[in-house]
């Protein structure tokens, strides 16, 4: 199901937009109740490798945990079928940006690839985030091996469930100011994001732009997201 969900997506429009903008929204990836029974894991005391709270290491406020493995189905579906969607762009960045690095073609061959190199540790992670809670920006880089490109799946309801805690991205140039954008989603929107840097074209040529990620303040009530990063941590 989620496999063919994925595959249904325009994948060459979204390559666009990435190219484009170093984003792209995938509309309506989960559904509701989807989104509700995910959310509702982050109770649950099973499941997860570590708890972080954000507050006690400079990184906002608000909280996180890692799931651990084996992944949640869903979730570990999400990861396989999206990733061999994403390597051509990967591949065709870090080409463009003159680094070596040459992603396969299917997830578990490139986590064979992180767990060698002593990465070993799953990323995917359900956060919390309540009234005054916020996401500094930050590049979610957890080891040598970096798959430049990142999903993040809005799991709460804006307006419904809570106010403001708008996912915020920047981006900054070679000799240029530092641009922010909000990106707007909705319950069961998806956003795939550059980790950190993708290449640009500046005045004087190609370019490497630098990318953040992160989320304003929430006003009121609970935020829910599910962060789905491709390489594994150390
Ligand atoms: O809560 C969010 O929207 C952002 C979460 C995040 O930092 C991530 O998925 O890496
Ligand atoms: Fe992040």
């Amino acid at each position: 199901m989620i496999a063919e969900r994925v595959a249904a997506r325009d994948w060459p429009e979204i390559s666009g937009r990435l190219d484009e903008d170093g984003w792209a929204t995938i509309p309506g990836l989960l559904n509701r109740a989807e989104c509700r029974s995910l959310a509702a894991l982050y109770a649950e005391e099973a499941g997860f490798r570590s708890h972080v709270v954000m507050a006690r290491h400079g990184f906002g406020r608000g909280e996180y945990r890692y799931f651990s493995y084996p992944l949640p189905p869903m979730v570990a579906a999400l990861r396989e079928a999206i990733y061999p969607r994403l390597v051509p762009t990967a591949n065709r960045w870090m080409d463009r940006m003159g680094l070596p690095a040459h992603f396969p073609p299917d997830h578990r061959t490139f986590l064979a690839r992180c767990h060698a190199a002593g990465q070993a540790r799953p990323t995917p992670l359900l956060l919390r985030y309540g009234p005054g809670d916020h996401n500094r920006l930050h590049q979610d880089l957890y080891g040598h091996h970096v798959f430049p490109i990142q999903l993040a799946i809005l799991l709460s309801c804006p307006e419904t469930d809570f106010t403001g805690g708008e996912f915020v991205l920047t981006e900054q140039r070679p000799r240029m100011q530092t641009r922010a954008e909000i990106v707007p989603l909705g319950q069961g929107d998806g956003v795939l994001f550059a980790v950190s840097q993708r290449p640009g074209t500046g005045s004087r040529g190609s370019c490497r732009v630098t990318m953040r990620h992160g989320v304003s303040r929430v006003r009121t009530g609970l935020r829910h997201t599910l962060g789905l990063i491709f390489h594994d941590a150390a």
